[in-house]
């Protein structure tokens, strides 16, 4: 991203050019709430960040051709990539029993501002999309029709947008538990999913 952006000089096309390797990784991020069954962490809590992620990936940014240079979509962007490379290095270096401090603190404290800046970025990336779903209709099924049934995707879009309003803080707080868990040793009960 940083390459493209020295490169070209704009954040244009940005997308793009990466949007094979973001979707490849982030479905298969589905598999970690398969590997909730292995480690210690909730599936609730889980399945609601991958699958916020996964609806950004193909039910807006890659259906949504329009909005795809958005300054919003490189916004999340930039965040899930920073998240995601100190993730994995806490992960791969826990793993080695060779962790250094730094990972540790950087995987429980980015996230303090990360997570909302990602919030932002997504929300405002819906919102840029509302306008070119309501003009085209896209997804939606009017009626009459013979399963008799209609679905407005406008109106979802502004569903899962309310639906950060309860979500987002369950994520937030339990990232700052485990940042009071694993920085400053504290035991934490945690509510079963
Ligand atoms: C159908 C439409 C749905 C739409 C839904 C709308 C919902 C809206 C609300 C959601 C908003 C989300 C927005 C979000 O996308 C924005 C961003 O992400 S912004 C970026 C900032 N984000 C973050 O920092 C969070 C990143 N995510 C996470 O940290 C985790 O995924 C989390 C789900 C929070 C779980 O973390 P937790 O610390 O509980 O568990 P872990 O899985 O990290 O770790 C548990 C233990 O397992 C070990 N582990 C886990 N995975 C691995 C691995 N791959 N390899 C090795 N070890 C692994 C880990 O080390 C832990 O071990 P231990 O307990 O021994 O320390």
């Amino acid at each position: 991203m940083a390459r493209f952006y020295m490169q070209k000089g704009t954040h244009k096309g940005l997308y793009r050019s990466i949007q094979k390797t973001l979707k490849f990784f982030q479905t298969f991020a589905l598999l970690e709430v398969v590997h909730c069954a292995v480690v210690r962490t909730s599936v609730l809590v889980t399945g609601v960040q991958v699958s916020s992620r996964i609806f950004m990936v193909w039910f807006i940014t890659h259906s949504i051709k329009q909005i795809q240079n958005e300054e919003s979509v490189i916004l999340f962007l930039v965040v899930w990539t920073v998240t995601e490379i100190t993730r994995y290095s806490f992960y791969t270096f826990s793993l080695l029993n060779h962790l250094p401090y730094f990972i540790k603190w950087a995987r429980y404290n980015f996230f303090i501002i990360l997570y909302p800046v990602g919030v932002a970025g997504e929300l405002l990336t819906i919102y840029a999309a509302l306008p070119y779903v309501k003009k085209t209709g896209m997804f939606s099924l009017r009626l009459p029709n013979k399963y008799n049934v209609s679905f407005d995707y406008y109106y979802f879009l502004i569903i899962i947008m309310l639906s950060y309003i309860p979500l987002f803080p369950q994520l937030y707080l339990h990232m700052l538990r485990q940042r009071r868990k694993v920085l400053h040793g504290e035991v934490i009960i945690e509510k079963d999913d």
